[in-house]
């Protein structure tokens, strides 16, 4: 028995505005992603290691889509590192990303948290909501892990949607209060999505591991790709 299988399946409201999408990606989907994914990685404005200000690594490898992202905000180029242009972020990938806000303000509206008003999403998204623009892509090998953070250095207040590929993970969701205690995991499988804005948006959260060898073998990846889709 793998991880995930300890775990619930279904889509479910982990904490006010935040969703697990399980399996949201089909298998085809996936592949063209990962094949993205190591089409961005390549250089100029590649895959690179992040240097954090207090002289630390990211474990985990990166690269940006749309804005380059650095600790801690966004510029045009890769301010931190050669000073290339970042690539841009493509329309599929927004496109997914609000689709995939759809289907969580669905499960928000159907949950028993509080009901949206009339035509509008569960995180008052309408006609004038920011369009999805850039994209952080996370590169984790089987010892890479993500401290606790939060997602606060976008302007817009647009739910964040994550994709996970590969090896499963534990997703650690915690409050905007801190980032201690309470909080919950979940695993993210490889397809899953995760959507969280509203009383979420800006909740810490974290990768404190992630299992080896529970990629799908069809899709040829070792280790974990995570693509987080964000408005700025
Ligand atoms: O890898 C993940 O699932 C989370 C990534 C994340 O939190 C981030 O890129 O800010
Ligand atoms: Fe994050």
């Amino acid at each position: 028995m793998t991880l995930g299988e300890l775990f619930s399946r279904e889509p479910e409201e982990i904490a006010p505005g935040a969703v697990h999408l399980p399996d949201w990606l089909p298998e085809k989907e996936q592949r063209e992603l990962l094949t993205a994914c190591r089409e961005w990685a390549r250089p100029p404005a590649g895959l690179r290691t992040v240097r954090m200000p207090g002289g630390g690594e990211m474990s985990v490898r990166q690269l940006s889509l749309g804005r380059h992202w650095f600790p801690y905000g966004y510029a045009p180029t890769v301010v931190d590192g050669g000073g290339e242009r970042v690539k841009p972020f493509p329309g599929w990938l927004g496109e997914w990303a609000r689709s995939a806000v759809d289907d969580a303000s669905a499960v928000l509206a159907a949950g028993s948290g509080p009901r949206p008003g009339p035509g509008r999403g569960a995180y008052g998204e309408g006609p004038c909501a920011a369009p999805y623009d850039i994209a952080l892509v996370n590169f984790y090998d089987a010892s890479a892990r993500m401290g606790m953070h939060r997602d606060s250095d976008e302007r817009s207040g647009e739910p964040v949607v994550s994709f996970s590929l590969g090896d499963e993970c534990v997703f650690r969701f915690g409050t905007a209060r801190g980032r201690g205690r309470p909080w919950r995991e979940v695993v993210l499988r490889s397809g899953d999505a995760f959507v969280f804005g509203g009383p979420s948006r800006l909740a810490y959260h974290g990768v404190p591991r992630t299992e080896a060898g529970t990629a799908p073998a069809a899709l040829g990846l070792d280790g974990r790709v995570n693509v987080t889709v964000r408005a700025y």
